[in-house]
């Protein structure tokens, strides 16, 4: 549905991208993550068409993104990182210029979504806050029904409630079968709504997981309190990964069964034990750190 192949930009010397391949079948949800000035608004802009790639090229649904521009729009609906809104115009008169702009008449959708974002689009968009005017823009990238949605960070701006309406939002958008892809700093939104994830680091993709793999990649500590440092070292010489924190205190990390660790316990005195679970967050921050290699 989405193709990015070999998709090189570069600004001067700079490379913002570097030979980066995606392919975003119908009906997926897919996250696109990475650290400030990865180039995610840059691969973004490649698909609307608005970048000329130095290298490579962008295809929605077999139309060339640079060549098709105006076509791709009339079926995709689209959230820039940052809008260019016609300050002195209200809310609503945007949302309409907007919708006669597409050709569409109908404003039910954008007036259920309005309702739905809790937005009173009636005063000047220059007023508004940020939040505000992140939902007149997802409004916008909704109200035609678009069947391809590319959001550039779409929660950016919005408060912990509305964060939460939009992840539901997006579940029910993808029960329709609407395929979306977007940018996000947001991990948890990424993680209750994709399938799959792309990370770019530097430019560069570094990795491309289902929501699912990643998940079964988590693991959990295991801190423990011994009674005694006698009881400790004696652990120490089990074939375990054991980090020692204190003089009757360690860490066991475990990936997958914890079968073996509670087996092994059973020999031991211990007066304590409590189990920290690593958070998706904790697998993504090695990608971000370390340009994509996980420890
Ligand atoms: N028109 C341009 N001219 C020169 N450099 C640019 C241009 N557009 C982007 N860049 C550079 O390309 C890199 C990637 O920028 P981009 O906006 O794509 O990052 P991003 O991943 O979207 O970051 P963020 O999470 O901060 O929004 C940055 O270093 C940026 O300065």
């Amino acid at each position: 549905m989405i193709e990015v192949n070999n998709l090189t930009k570069r600004f001067g010397d700079f490379y913002s991208v570097q030979n980066v391949d995606l392919q975003i079948k119908k009906g997926e949800v897919f996250g696109f993550l990475g650290p400030n000035g990865a180039g995610k608004s840059t691969t973004i802009r490649h698909l609307m068409g608005f970048l000329q790639p130095t290298e490579g090229q962008c295809s929605i649904k077999g139309l060339n993104c640079r060549q098709s521009t105006a076509e791709i729009q009339k079926f995709v609906g689209y959230l820039p990182g940052e809008i260019a809104f016609i300050d002195k115009m209200t809310g609503q008169q945007f949302i309409k210029f907007i919708a006669q702009m597409r050709g569409l008449h109908d404003l039910t959708r954008a007036n259920e979504l309005m309702q739905y974002f809790e937005l009173n689009a009636a005063g000047l968009i220059k007023k508004m806050s940020k939040g505000m005017k992140q939902k007149v823009g997802l409004i916008c990238a909704f109200m035609h029904n678009p069947e391809i949605v590319i959001l550039d960070e779409p929660t950016s701006g919005l408060d912990p409630l509305i964060q939460t309406k939009f992840i539901e939002f997006i579940l029910a958008e993808k029960e329709k079968g609407t395929t979306i892809f977007m940018s996000s700093h947001m991990i948890e939104e990424i993680e209750k709504t994709c399938d799959r994830v792309a990370i770019l680091n530097a430019g560069k993709i570094v990795a491309t997981e289902t929501i699912a793999d990643l998940k079964k990649r988590k693991s959990k500590k295991f801190l423990i309190e011994f009674q005694s440092e006698q009881e400790l070292s004696r652990f120490l010489g089990e074939q375990l990964k054991i980090e020692q924190t204190g003089p009757t205190q360690a860490i066991i990390k475990v990936q997958g069964n914890v079968q073996t660790l509670l087996h092994t316990l059973a020999d031991y005195k211990i007066n304590d034990l409590d189990i920290i679970s690593q958070s998706l967050e904790d697998i993504f921050m090695h990608y971000y750190e370390r340009g994509g290699q996980e420890s």
